[in-house]
Order: C-alpha cells, then structure tokens, then sequence
C-alpha cells in the first residue's frame, strides 16, 4: 500500500496548517486521489495494524442503517462512542434523541432516504403523477392547501442501496448507479454531516468486471482513511459477489485530505517501515455468489455479518494509534 505512504507524504509537503471546529489543528490537501486494482490485492494498511474488524462492523452498521453508538459497539466497532456522547455542539442538539443516537447518519440516507413529493393538483396530469408515484411505492400521507391551491403529499423511504443493485442487475449500461449521503435536509440532525458522501458503480459487462469511484469530502488521513479504504473496498467485493461481476477498480477521491497534529508522531513512524504485500479479502462462501448460483438474493446486503469478511496473507508491522479529534 504505497499509495497511502505517497499521500501522507504529499500532504507532509504540500501541506497548509489549517484550524478547524475541534481545536486540533490539521495539515491540509485539497485534492487527492487514489487508485487500486482490487485484482492486485486489498488496499489494508500494512506499516500499523488496520482494526479490520471494527471497519467491517461500521461497514455491516451502514448496511444496516444503524444510527446508533450502541448498534454499532454490537457489531464490534466503538468508533462513534465519542461522536455520540462527546462532542458538546451534538449533546446540545435537540435532535439527539438519548444516549448513543447519532441521527440519520451514513446507513440511514443509504437505506432510507426520506422523499416527499408535493403534487398539486390543478396542475396538467396531477392524476397520473399521484397514480405513478403510488406505483413507485410513494404513500399519501397527507393534503396541504397553500394559497387556495390543494396539494397531496407523498412520502416514501428510498433504499439507495438496493437500487443501486438492482439497476446493477438490470441496466448494467446505466451511468447512474450512484447513492449518495449528503441530505441538505437532514444535515443539522446528524451527529456528523457524511465524509464519504458519493458512491458510484461501473459495470464492464465485456470484461464482467464492477469498479467503484467514491468520494470523501473530508478525510482523517491518520484514522479515516485506513478505515475508508477497507469499507470502500469490501462493500465493492460484496455488490460484486452479489450481482456476479468480479470487483476491479476502486478510485477514492479526497476533497480535504488532512493530517491532525497528534498524528504527525503515527504517520512518521509508518513511514519509516516499509509496506508489505497487499492480502486478500475473502468473503464467506455463505454470502450467496450471482454468478454460480444465477438466483438475485438482495436481502444479503441486511443479512452478512462482520464474521463474513477476512483477510487472507495480512502480514502487518507494530499496531499504533492516536487520539480521535472529536
Ligand atoms: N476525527 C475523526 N476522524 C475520523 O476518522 C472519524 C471521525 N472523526 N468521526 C466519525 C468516524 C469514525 N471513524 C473512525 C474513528 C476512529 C478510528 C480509530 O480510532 N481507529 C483506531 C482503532 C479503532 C479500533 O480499534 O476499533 C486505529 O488505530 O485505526 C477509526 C475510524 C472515522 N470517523
Ligand atoms: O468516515 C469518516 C468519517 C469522518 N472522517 C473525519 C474527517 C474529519 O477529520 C472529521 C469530520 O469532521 P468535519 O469537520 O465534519 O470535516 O472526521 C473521516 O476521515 N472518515
């Protein structure tokens, strides 16, 4: 994992120091790239030991829509205990519900995107945008009458994900398998507005390969990013296992990379070390394969759990680690 090293590097150079809403001041980047041909191995940091398993559980939380510190701690991973019930600005938020909520964060856009549609009724084809909607699983959960006019309202939850899947399986040509996380609505009820924010699918259906290009808004290069780049890059094997295309690239994009000041001693020592061979993630054979089975099962985006993914041939140097900025 060479390229983890160049960006940590880069920023060492190219860096700015920048303050920022947690009082601990970062070295910044804007802009940064990286790229890996998931046949060439798993992009796990090598020269620390990567808490695999709890990036696992926050990825099989998302899947989830898990909004919660606590369901989170349940599929072992305690990384939002602090965001959760540390962080003043959060506790003092009247959306926070008690202890442990996080708000509709990260799994929640993803598997349940809250959409209103208003439809109003004296305008052409009102009928049949109200018929089509309902069709499309839009539930009318009320009326509004606003300056004389008579409007419905729709609302449905709309799973991302499972499109993302689905157009996967039926219109593997589409441009638009993309699900996003930024909800401009939902923002101020979030614990944390999302960092990774956009997911996007390509299928090669010549070569029966699926990449995916994700981008981070804001990325802890010392904690998030060995964090990030586990997730990116497993949630990419597990929609190929379950559409049948083999996972091949995955470019990760950053909009502020940045280093946080009590990691500068971590990310120095890890460049001292030298990286070693990528390993390889293997997905239990439970998680049902398109392509030898030929039977679409969705549901195992709900159902894997975080003892369905390891790593094969990880060969690590020393654990280190910092402190959160919270
Ligand atoms: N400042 C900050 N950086 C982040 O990367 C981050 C947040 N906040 N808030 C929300 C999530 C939580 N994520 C985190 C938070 C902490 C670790 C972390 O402490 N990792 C340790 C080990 C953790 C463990 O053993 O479970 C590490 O050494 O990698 C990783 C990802 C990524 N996010
Ligand atoms: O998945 C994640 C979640 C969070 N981060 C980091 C990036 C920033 O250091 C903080 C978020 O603070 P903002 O002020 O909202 O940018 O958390 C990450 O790297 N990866």
């Amino acid at each position: 994992m060479k390229q983890y090293l160049q960006l940590v590097q880069n920023i060492l150079d190219q860096g700015s120091w920048q303050t920022n809403r947690t009082g601990i001041r970062t070295l910044s980047m804007p802009g940064a790239m990286l790229k890996f041909d998931l046949q060439q191995g798993f992009p796990a940091v090598t020269t620390k030991k990567l808490a695999f398993k709890s990036a696992i559980g926050e990825m099989v939380g998302f899947l989830r829509a898990a909004r919660s510190a606590a369901d989170f701690r349940a599929l072992g991973c305690k990384v939002w205990d602090q965001n959760a019930n540390e962080n003043q600005a959060w506790l003092a938020n009247p959306y926070r519900l008690e202890a442990d909520d996080l708000g509709p964060v990260y799994g929640v856009q993803w598997r349940q995107w809250p959409a209103y549609k208003l439809i109003d009724l004296a305008r052409p084809h009102s009928q049949a945008q109200v018929a089509d909607a309902l069709a499309k699983g839009y539930t009318q959960i009320g009326e509004v009458a606003e300056g004389g006019k008579r409007q419905i309202v729709l609302y449905k939850a709309i799973d991302q994900l499972r499109q993302c899947l689905d157009t996967i399986m039926t219109d593997p040509g589409s441009r638009r398998i993309l699900f996003h996380g930024w909800n401009w609505a939902q923002l101020e009820e979030m614990a944390l507005p999302p960092c990774h924010l956009l997911y996007q699918f390509l299928v090669d259906q010549s070569k029966r390969e699926i990449s995916l290009c994700l981008y981070i808004r804001s990325n802890d290069v010392g904690l998030g990013t060995p964090f990030n780049l586990t997730e990116g890059a497993a949630l990419l094997h597990l929609m190929g296992r379950l559409s049948g295309y083999t996972p091949r690239w995955f470019t990760y994009f950053i909009g502020d990379a940045h280093i946080y000041e009590n990691h500068l001693d971590m990310l120095q020592e890890q460049l001292k070390r030298e990286p070693f061979e990528s390993p390889k993630l293997v997905l239990s054979d439970r998680i049902p394969d398109y392509a030898v089975t030929g039977q679409y099962q969705p549901e195992w985006l709900e159902k894997v759990e975080p003892s369905d993914f390891w790593l094969e041939g990880y060969q690590h140097h020393a654990p280190l680690t910092a402190p959160m900025a919270v």
